[in-house]
């Protein structure tokens, strides 16, 4: 019988895979520990969800960071399966400074595809793992209260239509979700309130990224983290050398003006939530399958980060 003196390559290959992902796991643990009964709101972008392995890799994210005590919340957007569904249905629409001019038809097909059809969909992905999804829309529990926004392009107010700016949210029905284990799921369609706090009984299309931005900064997030279809902020879009990893509140609100299309409600989004408290706002690449992984519980972080002013170098 021979002793065996020494390791195989074959062996020294599973040791080595072994201990990578031992190393993997061991990084997890402070950001893990740090996170652990905190609230993460989770932007999830219409371009982000482009293929059903993206899809299932995000669920997965959700329910991993479930089952590691964080408490993931879900805002999802849906801008692509709108313009596709009002494109099938013959409903002209145009977005102006990064909103959709919303018109009653519109609205009707914005509130379907989102709470009908987007919404439905990551709730069943991530139910696949256990019964942990509920849809909320801003609608329901008074989660969200809207004015009508008033938004400026090249220096001119123009008509949004059905549009909502947040002006209120009441976060008690994610709070009891988040009590009882549960992932909530949020479509950003909002009651609209009249200037002297009244419903109008109208219901108002709201920008995903603002209506993230807003529940973040309602539930004390420690973390927003937006996904979409690019890597980060890029100083010179589209110069794609000129990606930011790190950029202060202040430095954000003087690049803001010069910001273009779906970056301005996204980086409003993230300013307002850092300004309100929330720690950090990341913007990720939703492209990349486990980004919003990647991105909370490892040390180097991927795509943009907004940090408080405080904490700037
Ligand atoms: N400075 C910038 N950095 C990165 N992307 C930018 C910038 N300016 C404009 N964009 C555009 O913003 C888009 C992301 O916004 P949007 O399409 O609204 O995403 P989402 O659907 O994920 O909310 C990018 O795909 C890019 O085309
Ligand atoms: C007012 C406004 O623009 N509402 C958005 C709501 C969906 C959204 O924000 O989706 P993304 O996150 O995929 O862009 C829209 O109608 O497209």
């Amino acid at each position: 019988m021979t002793e065996k003196t020494s390791l195989t390559p074959r062996d020294v290959g599973t040791l080595a895979t072994a201990a990578d992902k031992a190393a993997v796991l061991i990084e997890a643990l402070p950001w893990i520990q740090k996170f652990a009964g905190e609230t993460i709101v989770i932007k999830y972008g219409g371009n982000a969800m482009i293929n059903d392995d993206l899809r299932r890799a995000f669920a997965e994210d959700v329910v991993f960071l479930r089952h590691v005590g964080v408490n993931p919340v879900v805002v999802h957007g849906g801008g692509p399966q709108i313009n596709a569904m009002l494109e099938a249905v013959g409903v002209e629409s145009e977005f102006r400074g990064g909103y959709r001019v919303t018109t009653p038809e519109a609205l009707e097909v914005v509130r379907m595809v989102l709470t009908g059809q987007v919404g439905r969909q990551l709730i069943g992905l991530i139910n696949s793992h256990g019964p942990y999804a509920v849809g909320l829309s801003g609608e329901d529990a008074a989660l969200l209260r809207a004015t009508r926004k008033k938004a400026v392009v090249d220096g001119e107010e123009v008509d949004l239509g059905l549009v909502g700016e947040v002006t209120g949210v009441n976060p008690a029905a994610v709070q009891d979700l988040l009590a009882a284990g549960r992932i909530p799921v949020i479509s950003t369609i909002a009651p609209e309130f009249d200037a002297a706090g009244q419903p109008t009984g109208e219901v108002l299309n709201v920008n995903a990224d603002t209506a993230a931005g807003a529940v973040a900064a309602a539930l004390g997030a420690a973390k927003l983290v937006m996904l979409t279809d690019v890597e980060g902020l890029y100083a010179n879009w589209p110069d794609k050398s000129s990606l930011i990893s790190s950029l202060s509140a202040a430095d954000l609100r003087t690049m803001l003006p010069s910001l273009e299309a779906g970056m301005i409600p996204k980086m409003s989004a993230a300013l307002a939530a850092v300004e309100a408290g929330v720690a950090r706002a990341h913007i990720v690449d939703g492209r990349q399958s486990h980004s919003m992984l990647l991105e909370i519980v490892t040390t180097e972080g991927v795509g943009t980060q907004v940090v408080p002013d405080e904490e700037a170098s």
